[in-house]
C-alpha cells in the first residue's frame, strides 16, 4: 500500500445474513437483497470521501462477516488479527488475513485464550480505549496494549454494559470529543461523553477533514452535529443494525 494511500476495507454481505448474532435486540427478519443495496450505497459513501474500496472476499458461510472491523484493528501499518468472543465468528480472520496481505501491512494477531473483537477498539489519537464486556476480556486488552504500546499508543480499558460493544455506545467526532450513551460505559475512566439524541447516534465514522458518516436512524443527532459544523455523510443501513452493526462495523479504515 503505497504512502498517502487512503483505504476501506470492507466484506459484502451473504444470502444467509440473517443468520447473523443477536445478542441484545430481538431477532427480526433481514431482506439480503435490500441489505445488498445498502452496502453498495455504503461503500459508495465511502468512496466519494477519497477512499480507495479494497474487498474481502465474500464467505457465505459466515453471516456475519460482513461485520468486518470486528475480525481487524488497524494502527499504523500494524494489522492485528483479531480472535472474536464470539467462536463461530473466529473463521472470518482467515479471509481478512489475505485482503491484509495484499496490503502489504504488517500482521500481528490476538492469541487463545484471549479474545478481542475490533468493535471494542476505538482510538483518538494516541489513545485507545478497549472494551470490556461480552466479546473482549482482560487479556484481550492485555494483549493489544502489549502490541500498541511500543507504537507510542495508551491503552485505556472501559468496562461496557447492556451493549455489545464499546463502539455499539461510544464514538469520537474528528476532533476527538467522545459522543454516544454515557449509560452504557464506565465514564471514571473516559473524557466526557457527549449524549446523543438517538441510540443509534452513537455510532459515527470520520471519513477525514470535518465530514462523519452516520445512519439514516438518526436524524436528530446528524442534525445536532452539523449545528457543530460537522458535514454528515448519511447513509441507511438498517438492515445491518437489526443484527446489531453500524456504521464502524462494516468497514475498516487505513491510512489517515
Ligand atoms: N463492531 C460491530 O458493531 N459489530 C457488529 C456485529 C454484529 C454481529 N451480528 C455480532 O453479533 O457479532
Amino acid at each position: 500500500m503505497p504512502p498517502g494511500d487512503r483505504v476501506a476495507l470492507v466484506r459484502r454481505p451473504g444470502p444467509r445474513l440473517e443468520d447473523g448474532l443477536v445478542t441484545h435486540v430481538r431477532r427480526r427478519p433481514v431482506d439480503a437483497a435490500l441489505a445488498a443495496r445498502q452496502h453498495a450505497a455504503y461503500r459508495d459513501a465511502l468512496a466519494r470521501s477519497g477512499r480507495r474500496i479494497h474487498e474481502v472476499a465474500p464467505d457465505d458461510a459466515l453471516p456475519d462477516a460482513v461485520f468486518v472491523e470486528d475480525a481487524l484493528v488497524v494502527c499504523d501499518r500494524l494489522a492485528i488479527l483479531t480472535r472474536s468472543g464470539a467462536p463461530r465468528r473466529r473463521a472470518e480472520v482467515a479471509g481478512v488475513e489475505r485482503a491484509v496481505a495484499a496490503l502489504g501491512l504488517e500482521t500481528a494477531r490476538i492469541e487463545a485464550p484471549a479474545t478481542l473483537d475490533g468493535g471494542d477498539v476505538l482510538q483518538v489519537g494516541a489513545t485507545v480505549y478497549v472494551g470490556l464486556g461480552g466479546r473482549t476480556d482482560g487479556r484481550g486488552a492485555a494483549a493489544l496494549r502489549a502490541l500498541l504500546e511500543p507504537l507510542g499508543r495508551t491503552v485505556v480499558p472501559v468496562r461496557t454494559h447492556g451493549v455489545l460493544h464499546l463502539k455499539s455506545a461510544v464514538t469520537a467526532l474528528p476532533d476527538g470529543t467522545l459522543i454516544g450513551r454515557p449509560d452504557a460505559v464506565d465514564t471514571a475512566v473516559l473524557p466526557p461523553v457527549r449524549a446523543v439524541a438517538e441510540e443509534t447516534g452513537a455510532h459515527v465514522l470520520p471519513l477525514g477533514g470535518d465530514e462523519v458518516l452516520i445512519g439514516a436512524s438518526a436524524p436528530r443527532t446528524a442534525a445536532d452535529l452539523r449545528g457543530l459544523g460537522y458535514r454528515t455523510r448519511v447513509v441507511d443501513i438498517g438492515e445491518f443494525e437489526k443484527l446489531e452493526g453500524c456504521v464502524t462495523c462494516l468497514s475498516v479504515l487505513v491510512g489517515a
